[in-house]
């Protein structure tokens, strides 16, 4: 909360030396504009950043307290079954830290590694065995799954109550209508809303952009900007005018998977920044041979936001943390309902 308190301070600031400076512009015949350029120019916003691993962490302690403190009246910890279809590099990569999230707090964790070639029955059929598993509160299918299987029919497949990912259209369908509650949110969109909570942003009667409208992120991020009384626009590929209605918003959530897209001058001074995006770029002299960056072009927009999240380090490792919140209330529920 400090750097809130800082930030507010800095804003306070900020328009204490606007005032200041403006009976300036009534008595001289300098320009408002003219007058205003070098103040600016001695004072750069910084951007707060929004510590998406801290806040993900905090999130992992208050959940493994809660696990701690139920699984003795339960008979057993929380369980998260991860089926992995195929050697994508990526994909391993994210298995591999969910699972080591799920030790982290208290979960067990349940795995399924089926080969690139696998049939969609033989993936229906680990599917359902999860359903019927009564140790497994959440099922996730990691996406994205190879060309022959057809992805909707396997997240239909998956047991509501188990629909940890929040990808079911009756999930999505619950989110999009008023006075119903879904049974899940998706991870990453509820990631966003919480890094947001957790900074203190006030959401309600701010105007919101939401760059992207995949199923997973952007039309979810938006229909919870919506319900935290936002008022949302959506942008994306077809959209004529995507940087003035980016430029008009307060809140800018982006996830259009595409490397720097949304450049400093998008953003209204003093908006906030979500980017979901992580993008893969060639770095001869990082370690990996490349290094992440996000949907937004960090540099540029921290220097026009008032607070931005950062890639790697943001939104990431909050899916994760939401994937664990998830998994959680639907143990919780499971277990209240036996
Ligand atoms: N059924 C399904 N559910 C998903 O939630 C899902 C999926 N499929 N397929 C792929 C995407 C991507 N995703 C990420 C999760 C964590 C990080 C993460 O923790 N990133 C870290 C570190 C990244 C790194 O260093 O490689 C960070 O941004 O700081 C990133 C991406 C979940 N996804």
């Amino acid at each position: 909360m400090a750097f809130l308190q800082q930030q507010q301070q800095r804003l306070a600031a900020g328009q204490q030396r606007q005032r200041a400076a403006a009976p300036a512009v009534l008595r001289s015949s300098i320009s408002r504009r003219t007058l205003l350029r070098p103040l600016a120019a001695a004072a750069p916003t910084k951007a707060g950043l929004i510590d998406g691993k801290k806040i993900a962490e905090d999130i992992r302690k208050e959940i493994a307290a809660e696990v701690q403190q139920l699984q003795k009246a339960a008979g057993r910890a929380p369980g998260l079954a991860v089926v992995l279809v195929g050697a994508r590099k990526d994909s391993e990569t994210y298995v591999r830290s969910k699972k080591k999230a799920c030790a982290e707090v208290g979960f067990e964790s349940f795995g399924t590694d089926l080969a690139e070639d696998v049939s969609q029955e033989e993936l229906l059929r680990v599917v359902a065995q999860y359903n019927a598993d009564p140790k497994v509160d959440g099922i996730l299918v990691q996406l994205p799954l190879p060309k022959h299987i057809n992805e909707q029919a396997v997240l239909d497949a998956i047991s509501l109550e188990k629909d940890v990912d929040g990808f079911h259209p009756q999930n999505i369908g619950s989110l999009a209508m008023r006075g119903r509650n879904p049974t899940f949110v998706s991870c990453t969109p509820k990631g966003c809303m919480e890094l947001l909570k957790r900074s203190g942003v006030q959401v309600a009667g701010k105007t919101a952009a939401v760059v992207g409208r995949s199923n997973i992120v952007g039309l979810p991020a938006a229909l919870l900007l919506q319900n935290a009384d936002a008022t949302v626009t959506m942008v994306h590929s077809r959209t004529p005018n995507a940087e003035e209605v980016v430029r008009a918003a307060d809140i800018v959530i982006a996830a259009c998977g595409k490397a720097e897209m949304v450049k400093g001058d998008w953003i209204k001074p003093g908006a906030v920044v979500i980017d979901v995006g992580i993008n893969a770029v060639d770095d001869a002299s990082a370690k990996r041979g490349y290094r992440l960056v996000g949907d937004v072009a960090f540099a540029e927009a921290a220097a026009v936001a008032s607070m931005i999240t950062p890639v790697p380090g943001g939104v990431g490792p909050m899916t994760i943390a939401m994937l664990l919140q998830n998994t959680l209330e639907g143990y919780k529920r499971r277990v209240a309902s036996r």
